[in-house]
């Protein structure tokens, strides 16, 4: 459990990713309110305080969420403490308008942009004592305009996290992107034998069917395995999946570039062969039905493998796939009671 929290791509990344914004973020924001410091002529216990908080503090939360037995937690709790630590600077620098509004804002951001459910309405209460408990200790007084020193200085801050934002909503957005194209994959593709899913087959089937043309004969072969329970019960699983992974590669192998490959389901599988005449779907589907008569697996050398094949040519307009399909359906029903291993149309 240990090992999960802290390992490599583990729990640990939370602070190694925060790390560097923080050491960033905390640099950046000290500017402004040393600036606001030199101008009041402040206290060196505010300097002090300054200093720890903005340099010395973004290295000390690192070296405290690494060494934690729950680094995401502490990792909370330090997020926390970063409010609490603006929340302080803010009766120091006497309310100056701009750098107290940018280090309340950007440290509420940043726990929005932190993924932690609600951490941004818990880090108000640790904002609020913050600055309670350093108006306390240190005093305060209410000067809030802000000097153009005090603007320029505040510069940094607002233009690096206006950067850094945008990278990270960059980022998560390729990564959205990249997991929706491979959850697309997986939706599409059969991941026994690599072919399109019955679903995604028949949405190419309709493109076909869409973009016929006068004069264009398109084919369908639906093809299924002869006893395939049969193999399954006699030789185990592993060599039906086996059948069925070569079959998927004989019928690669007899496919051209405008075709398309299908498992439909089981140990049923389906080609659409666009632009093809009768004489020439029936050549494939008899090449086809050949090859698979000679599949010898490696590892079930006993496993001898036939197959049924119907085919259809498209019907004429309106096209329905429906209706093809069952078209090569009846000729795939004709071949298995015609005795198996045989093609019909
Ligand atoms: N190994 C394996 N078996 C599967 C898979 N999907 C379906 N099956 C099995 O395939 C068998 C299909 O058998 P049936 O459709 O009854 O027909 P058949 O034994 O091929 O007989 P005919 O089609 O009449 O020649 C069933 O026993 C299913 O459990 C799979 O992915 N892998």
């Amino acid at each position: 459990m240990k090992n999960s929290r802290r390992g490599p791509g583990g729990r640990l990344s939370v602070s190694r990713l925060i790390y560097p914004f923080r050491v960033v973020g905390m640099g950046l924001g000290g500017l402004p309110v040393a600036t606001v410091l030199h101008e009041l002529q402040a206290s060196w216990l505010a300097w002090a305080f300054v200093a720890l908080g903005c340099l010395v503090w973004p290295h000390a939360a690192y070296l405290l969420a690494a060494g934690s037995a729950d680094p995401v937690r502490a990792e909370k709790r330090n997020l926390l403490v970063d409010s609490a630590i603006a929340g302080a600077l803010v009766p120091m620098m006497h309310f100056n308008v701009l750098p107290s509004t940018l280090l309340i804002t950007l440290t509420t951001v940043d726990k929005l942009s932190s993924g932690f459910r609600r951490l941004w309405l818990h880090s108000l209460p640790a904002l609020i004592l913050g600055g309670a408990a350093s108006a306390a200790l240190l005093g305060t007084g209410f000067s809030p305009l802000t000097s153009m020193p005090v603007m320029l200085a505040c510069l940094p801050m607002l233009l690096i996290h206006m950067i850094a934002v945008s990278i990270g909503r960059y980022r998560l957005i390729r990564k959205v992107t990249e997991q929706n194209r491979e959850l697309d994959r997986l939706r599409r593709i059969d991941t026994l034998t690599g072919l399109s899913r019955r679903g995604a087959w028949e949405e190419q089937a309709q493109q076909v069917l869409a973009s016929r043309r006068a004069g264009r004969q398109d084919c369908m072969l639906l093809i299924d395995v002869d006893r395939f329970k049969l193999i399954n019960d006699r030789h185990g699983h592993g060599a039906g999946d086996a059948t069925l992974r070569e079959l998927a590669e004989q019928m690669r192998r007899v496919m051209r570039p405008q075709d398309h490959l299908g498992r439909r389901g089981g140990d049923e599988f389906a080609i659409l062969l666009p632009d093809t005449t009768r004489e020439q779907a029936l050549a494939i589907a008899e090449r086809l039905r050949c090859q698979v008569e000679r599949i010898r697996l490696a590892d079930y050398p006993d496993v001898c493998p036939t197959v049924s094949i119907g085919m259809a040519v498209v019907p004429a307009a309106p096209a329905h796939l429906g209706h093809w399909l069952e078209r090569a359906d009846s000729a795939l029903y004709r071949a298995k009671n015609a005795g198996r291993n045989a093609v019909m149309a």
